[in-house]
């Protein structure tokens, strides 16, 4: 029986401008998108009676039903799989736990069967065909336009998430205004510094609504802004997860250790 398994890793939008909305709703972004080495792991095997079974740490309050993105993704591909979720991302988090699932589902698929993936799994979620590409890219459209970005420099990042949920829509319907002003075009093989730089002088415009739905969100901007070594604090995708950046794990690292609190989820990551 053809088996797979796979590394889906949380996306961290390093920016996030919302520049306009279109007539169906689906706000116009533009975001430079990384990828952390944690996250969920997924084995799955080709299989006549599909299934699922989720575990992992955080696994407890992911839906093991029909909505769970990587049954929608086996079904999007045609294809019946016996699949093993092991969670430790946290869900609802803006770090596109279910799309990655999703898309890692997805290239197994694809992979084993050699059907092709129909509309970068677009259908799925918005973020799904950045975390198909899974690699560093900067992402525009409502998500559907992926451009890979080369030469950015290592990034260490310390993740939390202060244990509350943030619905994505409900985040999107609280901004003041749709037409943001655009992102700067990003320097050409920036070192750390330039980066961090160039960084600062972008946003992410959905941090504004979602602090004034889950005040805890600016409490861990400040807490992580004040860690030893961190070069930028900010919130990822939708919320609730903020990051900080260091120039090196080993500040990284430390950051984490500080930033433990009851009911915050937090961990140290490489960014590529
Ligand atoms: C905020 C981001 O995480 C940034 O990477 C993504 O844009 C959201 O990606 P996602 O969670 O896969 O989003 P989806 O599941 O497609 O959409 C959830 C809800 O967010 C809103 N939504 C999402 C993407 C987008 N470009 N405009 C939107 O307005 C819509 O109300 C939608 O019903
Ligand atoms: N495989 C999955 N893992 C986590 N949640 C899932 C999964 N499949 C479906 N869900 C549901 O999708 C909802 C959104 O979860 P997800 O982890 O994709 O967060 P998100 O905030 O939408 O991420 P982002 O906005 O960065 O894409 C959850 O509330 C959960 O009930």
């Amino acid at each position: 029986m053809a088996t797979s398994k796979a590394f889906a890793p949380a996306k961290v939008n390093l920016t996030l401008h919302v520049t306009g909305q279109r007539e169906d709703g689906y706000h116009l972004l533009e975001s430079l998108v990384m990828f952390a080495d944690v996250g969920d792991r997924i084995a799955l095997s080709l299989s006549d009676t599909p299934s699922l079974s989720v575990t992992g740490p955080m696994g407890q309050g992911v839906p093991t039903g029909p909505e769970n993105l990587v049954i929608r993704a086996a079904d999007l591909m045609g294809v019946a799989a016996e699949i093993t979720l092991e969670k430790h991302l946290p869900a609802a988090a803006g770090i596109g736990g279910g799309s990655s699932d999703a898309a890692a589902v997805l290239a197994a698929l694809r992979d084993l069967t050699g059907k092709p993936v129909p509309d970068q799994g677009l259908s799925l979620g918005a973020d799904v065909p950045v975390c198909l590409a899974g690699k560093a890219a900067m992402m525009r459209g409502i998500g559907e336009d992926v451009t890979p970005v080369e030469d950015l420099p290592e990034l260490h990042c310390v993740l939390v998430n202060p244990g509350v949920a943030v619905p994505t829509g409900a985040v999107f319907k609280g901004l003041a205004r749709k037409n943001n002003p655009a992102m700067d075009p990003l320097p050409a093989q920036p070192g750390f510094g330039a980066l961090i730089g160039w960084l600062k002088l972008q946003r992410n415009d959905l941090e504004k609504p979602a602090i004034a739905a889950q005040p805890v969100i600016g409490e861990v901007l400040e807490a992580i802004a004040a860690t030893q070594g961190c070069a930028l604090a900010r919130m990822s995708g939708s919320g609730a997860t903020c990051f900080g950046l260091y120039a090196s794990a080993a500040e990284a690292k430390a950051a984490a250790g500080e930033l433990q609190r009851d009911g915050w989820w937090v961990a140290a990551a490489r960014l590529s």
